[in-house]
This record gives structure tokens, C-alpha cells and sequence, in this order.
């Protein structure tokens, strides 16, 4: 016989110490959640606060905050009926917790706080939390006195705890803990737990999601199970991107998923599974034999059903379906911001190009959430566009109102082509393009010194020498920047915006140059926020391509093909970029470890390996300074060498050259040709 259950988990567009918006949106999402007929709903990580509250988790504003958000909801009787599983800090015995509350007709019914915290890459959970390190430990907490009056208790229990309701048995799992060896829901499934919350705070990176994916259906295919996954979306504060993507699995095979990218302030996913399955599909006696092994949970009893009290014979659990992968896309960082509008100076090269690609495909977006009724987008439409009333129809009008390119070129020094190109692109996409040349700011800048010292530099191609080659190109990049951030301000105005306002300037420089230091400190890589700053070339040429295709932009081949000397490729970048940061690899265990990819028969010889190893480092090393200025860029690529937040290095290096790993190479490189040369094979 089936056991029908509807259930629901969600993606929240949280914002770090909106308390009442995160409350309105949790509420919303409960409420669409009951309208769906779900008898349990989950909902991301530390929801009631925002997830990246960062340092603000130390101060006890935002624990006090919580509770006051969490009577809230307690007392609102319209989100009775319906099992709740939110998230917020909570402080229990002078400790801060990262936590859920589980929540039945108004009742706190216990806390589980999270056992393995978050802390590489982007994470520093333990700053904040402290792990509820005692797997299966319950205690009581002590409520404050408004809840206590609510309860009419003083304490509720606190720990790692199971659910026993009236027909199942359901327990929660905190993000990252999907992501340990020996993951909670291991024991919990043995101990019998056929559903399972996981509300994350996780935020985008490439490729990410196929893992979230194999983690979720590992974790139900061989335990059985029914896995809820919420996650926060949107910009919450931070560089990070929450790309939603609420799934619900069962036995390992997705039943529903949210949109990853999704404009909507709140994404509720629901699915109607059959318990039957679960019980079903755990029918292994090596199973069994394992579950009476397992260490046992305390449990709480919950006098709830989450199955439908009836079921009419048109009901049927909703069908699997294959799991879904997206490209990559943008968050309109405009709508935290309240600016008017972007600018990026357009140069004709990829990667202004990508940026500005980007922003032209966050307004099909919009346009496209517009179409679709989203209030939210349609009211953020109506603030931000605001040369006119009515709703934009296309991409290109929106795009037009919110989006200012600008070609800043030398009269006799600017490529026709670059020139060409840059404007084609804005043609394209509708942006407001200016064209125009800098010859008298450079020339008067560059007097400055000759006026000042009677020196006067020359161009390499006039017989000047690298340094004075550099210095006056350097006029020519940062008076860019200098410039870019004038027409920021101005162009508003100059354009007569309802409200004028300025623009938010969007920098363009991607994660290999920053990684190798190929850029002008202070140029236009100096920008307000940089949409492509984690984004490498390969995936940004993807990228191009891909838009070329799909967004019917063929004027977008021409860019695909610029070639630089940087003493390396791209894709040599790349992977230096991954095994310093992916691999932890130093330079000598980088240097053997490319002896194996790139070495042997009729490829690098391990001179040649050494020579392009140290040749990176002493780039990185030289430049590292760079990126303590770089602009804020969305995070995205896992190799992202960012300083301020995720990749924490040194910025001033001891000579690389000189160095000891240095050394080492060119030990092991000698010893190797040595033996070489004696005939022996080499590895
Ligand atoms: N340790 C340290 N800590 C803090 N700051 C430090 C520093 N060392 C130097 N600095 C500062 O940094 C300056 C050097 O940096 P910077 O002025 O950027 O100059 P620099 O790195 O010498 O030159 C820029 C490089 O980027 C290349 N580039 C630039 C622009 C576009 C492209 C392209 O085609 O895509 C390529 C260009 O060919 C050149 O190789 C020094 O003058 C000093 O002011
Ligand atoms: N002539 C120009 N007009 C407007 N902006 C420019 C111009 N030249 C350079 N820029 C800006 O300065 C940034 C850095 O210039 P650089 O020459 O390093 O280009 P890049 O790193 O190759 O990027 P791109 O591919 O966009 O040219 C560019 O991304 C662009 O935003
Ligand atoms: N908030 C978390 O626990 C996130 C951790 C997890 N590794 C992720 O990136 O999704």
C-alpha cells in the first residue's frame, strides 16, 4: 500500500542581517509549502540571519535577533499544520551554534545544532560556531524567558536527535556534513531514518553542483531514503553566488530540483514520494545486519503524520527525472547595490567583452522574469530602469537604460579594429556607447614629468627604453580608469536619468592574469566589482562561444581569437592555478608532478618542465602584491588566486630564484640529465 508524503524544501534569496525580509521570505515559503499540501518543509542554512553574516556571528545582537525572529514564526498561526525545519545561530551555555530548529504548531520541538563545520576554501564556520562535536549527545537548552512563557517549558532538547512521528522517521544534516567520510546520515538511515533535511549555505562554483549531486544520491542510493536539500540563493552580501538548486531524492534518483540561478526571492520545490519506496528498496540483509551494529540515537516523539491522510487513487509519487546542469550566469549585483546602472570600459578585447556579455545575458534574464510576472524583478525593473515607465520587451531596451560601454582610445595608437569591434558589441547588445580618445589627458599627464624634471620618455618604437615603454602605456591604462569612474558619475545626468544616480564600474580582468600578475595595478582591473575576476580564459572563451551560439550574437567570434605573450599559455596557467590551489602543491612537488603530465617521450623535457614551473613562480611571486587591491570578484573558479577572502598567501615573497624549492628543481632537474644521458629511462 502506498505511503504518499508531499514535502517540501526551498531556495531563499537571504540577505546577511535582514531580519525581516528573511522572515517574510521564510514565511513565504512555508506558506507556499502548505498551499502545495506538504506536511514538512526545510529551508537553507542559518535562513532566519543570512548565511554570510561573517563577523557579525560574534556579536550577540544577532543571536538575540534570531530568537526574537524565531517567537515570530512560533506565533504565527498561519504556519501551523506543517512540520518546519528552519535554520538560525543560536548561543546555548555560552557557546555559538550553527543550528536548526524543528518547529510543529507553533512548538519549538528541539535544536540540532551542526557537528562539522564549514572551513576550507570560502568557510570559516569555526571562527563563529563551535561544532556540536558529540555525535548523537542530546541535552536540554535553557529558552529565554519570552519562549519559556510561549512553551510553557523552560527548556527544549538540544543535539544531534532522530524524529519519531506517527508514520516515519526523519532527522537533519547541516551542509557540510554531506560532505564528510563519515557523513551523519550514514547511522541515521541505519538507525532507521527514512527522511533527511539538509539545508545548506552553499554557494556557486563551477562544476559544483555535479558534486552536491553524486553526494546526495550516494547518500540515499545504497541507505535508501528520501533526501531534502535546501539551499540559500542569490547574493547574500558577499563575493559568494547561493545557487539555489533545492532538489528532493529518493533512493539516489531525483524526484524534483530548483532552477540554479533563479531570479525568484523564493523557490519552493515540493515532491510527493512514497515512503513504500524506502522500505523497499532497504530489503538487504547486509543492510540489516549493519543497522543492528549501529550506534543508537536518542529520539524525540512527535505526535504528527507527514503521510496524506487519504489517498485518492489519481494520486501517484512524482517521476524521476535526470538531474539538471546550467551554465554559468549572473546575479544582478544591482539590486543590492540601488545603483543606477553599470559601465565597463570596452576595449575590443575578450575580456571587457565577456563582462559586458554577462551583463547583456543577466537582462534576458530579466526581461524574461519580467515576462513571467516575477513581482519582485518587475518592482527592481521599475527602480533601477528608470528613463521609463514602461516595462522593457527586449534584452536590448533594458540593457540600454542600465548599461554604459565606453571605448577610451589614442588617436593615432587605437587599432581600427579594436575600435570597430568594441562598438559592433554595444550595437549588439544595446548599451549606451561612448567613443572617444584620450590623447590630451595622456599627453598632459605625461608632460607632468617633463615639466617637472625636463626628462622626456619615448616609446620603445622611438628608441625609449622598456621602463619608459611601460610607464607611458601605464599613463594611458590608468588615466582609463580615472576617466571610466568620471563617466560613472556623470553619465546619469548627462543622460537626464529620472533621479540621476551613478553607475557602478565593472572591472574585467579574469583569474589566469591576476594568477601570472599580468596587469596594471590601478588600471581599469581597478573597478567597483568584477563579474569575470574568478573566471578563467578557457571557460571565458567557453563562455563567448557558447554566447555566440545560443544568444545569437555571431559578432561575438571575433573576439574568441586574441593570442598574448605572457611567457606561458593559457592553459599552462590554468593548470599551474590548480595544483597550487587545488593540490597544494609548492613549486617543487608542482615541478614532479608535471614531470609526470607533461614529461616523457617526444614531450617537455624536465629543463624545459623546470623552466616554466619557476618561470610561473616568479611571476606569482613578483605580482602576488596586485591582488591586494584586486577588485571584488563574484567567486567562481576554484583556483581563484582572490587575497581578500579565499586564496590567503603572503604578498611579499622572498626572491623566487633564490629560493630553496629553486634549488631543489634544478638538483633534480641535473640528476636527471645525467641519467639521460647514461640511457636510463627517466621519471
Ligand atoms: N611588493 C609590492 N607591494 C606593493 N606594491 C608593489 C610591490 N612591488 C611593486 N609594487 C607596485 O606595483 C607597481 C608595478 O605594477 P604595475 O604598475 O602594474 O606594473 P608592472 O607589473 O611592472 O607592469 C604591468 C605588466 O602587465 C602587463 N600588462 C598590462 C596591462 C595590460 C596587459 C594586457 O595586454 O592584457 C598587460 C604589462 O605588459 C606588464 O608586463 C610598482 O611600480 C609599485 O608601485
Ligand atoms: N581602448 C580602451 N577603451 C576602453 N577600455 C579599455 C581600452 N583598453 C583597455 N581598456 C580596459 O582596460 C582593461 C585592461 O586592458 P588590457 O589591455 O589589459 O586588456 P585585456 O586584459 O586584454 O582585456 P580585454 O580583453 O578586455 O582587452 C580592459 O579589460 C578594458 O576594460
Ligand atoms: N555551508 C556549508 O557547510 C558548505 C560546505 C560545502 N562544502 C559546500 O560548499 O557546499
Amino acid at each position: 500500500m502506498a505511503h504518499l508524503i508531499t514535502l517540501a524544501t526551498c531556495s531563499l534569496n537571504q540577505w546577511a542581517l535582514d531580519w525581516e525580509g528573511n522572515l517574510e521570505r521564510i514565511r513565504t515559503s512555508i506558506l507556499k509549502a502548505k498551499e502545495a499540501g506538504a506536511t514538512l518543509r526545510t529551508g537553507p542554512e542559518l535562513e532566519i540571519s543570512g548565511y554570510g553574516c561573517l563577523d557579525h556571528f560574534l556579536e550577540s545582537d544577532v543571536y538575540d535577533h534570531a530568537m526574537d525572529m524565531l517567537f515570530k514564526i512560533l506565533t504565527d498561526t498561519s504556519l501551523h499544520g506543517i512540520l518546519i525545519d528552519v535554520g538560525l545561530p543560536i548561543m546555548h551555555r555560552g557557546c555559538r551554534f550553527n543550528s536548526r530548529a524543528i518547529i510543529l504548531d507553533g512548538k519549538l520541538i528541539c535544536l540540532r545544532p551542526k557537528l562539522y563545520l564549514a572551513n576550507d576554501g570560502n568557510f570559516r564556520e569555526n571562527r563563529f560556531f563551535t561544532p556540536w562535536h558529540r555525535p548523537r549527545h542530546v541535552e536540554m537548552h535553557n529558552l529565554p524567558p519570552q519562549l519559556q512563557e510561549h512553551q510553557g517549558v523552560r527548556q527544549v532538547p538540544i543535539g544531534d536527535v532522530i524524529l519519531s512521528l506517527n508514520d516515519t522517521t526523519l532527522a537533519a544534516e547541516t551542509c557540510e556534513e554531506l560532505f564528510t567520510p563519515q557523513a551523519p546520515h550514514i547511522n541515521m538511515g541505519l538507525n532507521g531514518v527514512e527522511i533527511f533535511t539538509n539545508s545548506s549555505g552553499s554557494h556557486h562554483s563551477l562544476r559544483k553542483l555535479n558534486e552536491r549531486i553524486a553526494l546526495i544520491q550516494e547518500a540515499t542510493r545504497k541507505n535508501g531514503g528520501i533526501y531534502l536539500y535546501a539551499n540559500q540563493s542569490g547574493c547574500d552580501g558577499d563575493r559568494l553566488l547561493y545557487d539555489g538548486c533545492s532538489m528532493i531524492m529518493v533512493n539516489g534518483e531525483i524526484v524534483a530540483q530548483g532552477s540554479q540561478f533563479s531570479l525568484e526571492d523564493v523557490e519552493v520545490v515540493t515532491a510527493t514520494v512514497d515512503l513504500e519506496e524506502v522500505r523497499a528498496h532497504r530489503c538487504a540483509p547486509s543492510r540489516a545486519f549493519q543497522a543492528m551494529q549501529a550506534p543508537a540515537y536518542d529520539r524525540i516523539e512527535v505526535d504528527f503524520r507527514l503521510t496524506h491522510e487519504t489517498t485518492s487513487i489519481m494520486e501517484i509519487p512524482t517521476p524521476t527525472r535526470p538531474p539538471r546542469y546550467h551554465l554559468p550566469e549572473e546575479e544582478i549585483v544591482l539590486r543590492r547595490s540601488k545603483m543606477a546602472g553599470y559601465l565597463v570600459p570596452l576595449s575590443g578585447g575578450i575580456d571587457s567583452c565577456a563582462t559586458a556579455t554577462i551583463v547583456y545575458s543577466m537582462c534576458r534574464l530579466v526581461v524574461q522574469a519580467v515576462k513571467d510576472g516575477n513581482k519582485e524583478v518587475i518592482a527592481d525593473v521599475k527602480r533601477i530602469a528608470a528613463f521609463s515607465d514602461k516595462l522593457p520587451d527586449t534584452p536590448e531596451e533594458f540593457c540600454n537604460q542600465i548599461f554604459h560601454t565606453i571605448y577610451m582610445g589614442m588617436a593615432n595608437q587605437s587599432s581600427k579594429e579594436t575600435r570597430q569591434r568594441a562598438q559592433d558589441l554595444a550595437k549588439r547588445i544595446g548599451s549606451y556607447h561612448t567613443d572617444l580618445n584620450i590623447d590630451d589627458t595622456y599627453h598632459a599627464t605625461k608632460n607632468l614629468l617633463t615639466q617637472g624634471t625636463g626628462f622626456e620618455p619615448k616609446f620603445k618604437v622611438h628608441g625609449g627604453s622598456n621602463t619608459e615603454n611601460l610607464a607611458l602605456q601605464n599613463i594611458q591604462s590608468r588615466s582609463r580608469m580615472v576617466i571610466a569612474y568620471y563617466y560613472a558619475q556623470m553619465l546619469p545626468m548627462v543622460r537626464q536619468r529620472p533621479g540621476g544616480g551613478s553607475l557602478l564600474v565593472l572591472g574585467s580582468s579574469n583569474v589566469d592574469e591576476c594568477l601570472r600578475g599580468y596587469l596594471t595595478k590601478y588600471d581599469c582591473s581597478s573597478a567597483d566589482i568584477n563579474p569575470i575576476g574568478s573566471i578563467s580564459k578557457s571557460d571565458l572563451k567557453r563562455f563567448i562561444a557558447w554566447a555566440s551560439k545560443n544568444l545569437d550574437m555571431p559578432i561575438l567570434e571575433d573576439f574568441i581569437h586574441a593570442i598574448l605573450d605572457m611567457g606561458m599559455t593559457y592553459d599552462e596557467l590554468s593548470r599551474f592555478g590548480t595544483l597550487r590551489k587545488q593540490h597544494n602543491l609548492g613549486p617543487y612537488g608542482m615541478f614532479l608532478r608535471l614531470l609526470n603530465e607533461w614529461g616523457g617521450h617526444g614531450k617537455l623535457s624536465p629543463r624545459e618542465i623546470a623552466d616554466k614551473v619557476k618561470r610561473f613562480h616568479h611571476y606569482h611571486f613578483i605580482n602576488r602584491h596586485k591582488q591586494t587591491v584586486a577588485t571584488p570578484a563574484y567567486h567562481a573558479e576554484s583556483y581563484s588566486p582572490d587575497d581578500h577572502r579565499f586564496d590567503l598567501r603572503p604578498f611579499l615573497y622572498p626572491p623566487a630564484f633564490a629560493s630553496w624549492s629553486f634549488k631543489k628543481i634544478d638538483e633534480r632537474v641535473e640528476a636527471l640529465e645525467k641519467a639521460m644521458k647514461r640511457g636510463q629511462t627517466i621519471r
